[in-house]
């Protein structure tokens, strides 16, 4: 497809839970299932050795596998060859990302003498693309970390949570060829942080499965929310420019609230000091000193605003300031004329 003027739909599903809980079984069934939509597993056990789990560079590691996903993406959304990022001769993350999606016949080697850091995508430009990703993401901030890169590309995103009593996991661990520490999934059972939609509104295409039972690929709830998170895809944070605008809209709402609240009080006080005032020479005094504090707030005001690079006179607030100003200064006018009649009357 040379001219694309239709974007491929790509979501990502994270599955999480504790080992044992099934999240490799499932994802086998849905990478293995015939439908349109094609599913790259992203298995991180087998990308992030165990050897680097071990070591203080598992963050690394981790980030590392986030580039290599962002590659992918890139990739897929614009029908281009699957590129190594820049970080991917500083470990063997990109090498065992590329395998895995290799053996899954999603990706072929680019035969290239001067270059073997670029592979072709093996899946039809009309498929949509749903991934995978094979982990316990027993932490809230590693999903949302996965979260954050679907917002980036606008891409589908939700999460399976597969949940399974703890027994039940050390059971089905016992007969793996090799097991995972006993340890570290009682550790794991006690700090895993399960996906909390009430709490955080990005979590809210999250769906909680009791994987005790057998699950596979033609789970109807399962179905239900890939479809529905591949076609209500993130929408990406907005341009910078925006959210300076936005900004710069919040700066001036406090600078006007501020010189609101300040001008207020100058009212109230004021009109304490008219009710107070015994002779006309008093009621001039007032009138002044209330001039001048309106000139004040209003010299503070174009201050503020010009240090920040705001026009608050085309701001509607900074506009119902002024008109307070007009209305209470025409009430003291007033009352100050009135004062003035009865004192030589
Ligand atoms: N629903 C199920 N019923 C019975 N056995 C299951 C079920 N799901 C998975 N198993 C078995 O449990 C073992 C662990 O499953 P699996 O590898 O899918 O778990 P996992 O959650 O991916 O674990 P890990 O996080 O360690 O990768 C496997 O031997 C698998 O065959």
């Amino acid at each position: 497809m040379s001219e694309q003027t239709q974007k491929r739909q790509v979501g990502v599903c994270l599955l999480c839970g504790l080992p044992g809980s099934g999240k490799s079984t499932l994802a086998r069934s849905l990478s293995s299932g015939n439908s349109r939509k094609k599913f790259a597993v992203i298995p991180y056990d087998n990308i992030i050795t165990a050897e680097a789990i071990l070591t203080s560079l598992w963050k690394q590691h981790r980030q590392h596998l986030l580039e290599n996903l962002e590659q992918f993406f890139l990739a897929l959304l614009n029908f281009s060859t699957l590129g190594a990022p820049e970080s991917s001769s500083t470990d063997g993350t990109w090498y065992h990302f590329v395998q895995s999606l290799e053996e899954q016949g999603l990706i072929s080697s680019v035969r290239s003498h001067t270059d073997n850091l670029h592979y072709t995508v093996m899946i039809s430009e009309t498929d949509s693309v749903c991934l995978v990703l094979d982990d316990n993401f027993y932490y809230q901030s590693m999903r949302y970390e996965v979260y954050q890169l679907a917002r980036k590309y606008s891409l589908g995103f939700c999460q399976l949570y597969l949940h399974c009593p703890v027994e039940i996991c050390l059971q089905r661990n016992k007969e793996r060829p090799v097991p995972v520490p006993e340890d570290t999934i009682r550790h794991m059972e006690k700090k895993i942080e399960k996906p909390n939609p009430e709490k955080n509104s990005w979590e809210q295409n999250s769906l909680t499965l009791d994987s005790s039972q057998h699950i596979t690929a033609e789970n109807e709830r399962i179905i239900q929310l890939i479809n529905q998170a591949m076609a209500n895809p993130l929408r990406p944070l907005q341009e910078d420019s925006e959210i300076k605008e936005i900004d710069r809209t919040i700066t001036a709402a406090n600078i006007l609230h501020q010189a609101d609240q300040n001008l207020r009080r100058y009212i109230s006080d004021t009109m304490k000091m008219v009710k107070g005032a015994v002779s006309a020479y008093d009621l001039r005094a007032i009138a002044l000193e209330f001039q001048s504090a309106k000139a004040k707030v209003l010299e503070d005001l174009r201050q503020s605003m010009s240090e920040k690079n705001l026009q608050p006179i085309n701001d509607s607030k900074s506009t119902d300031i002024l008109a307070i100003f007009k209305e209470q200064t025409n009430h003291i006018v007033q009352r100050y004329v009135n004062k003035e009649k009865n004192c030589y009357s």
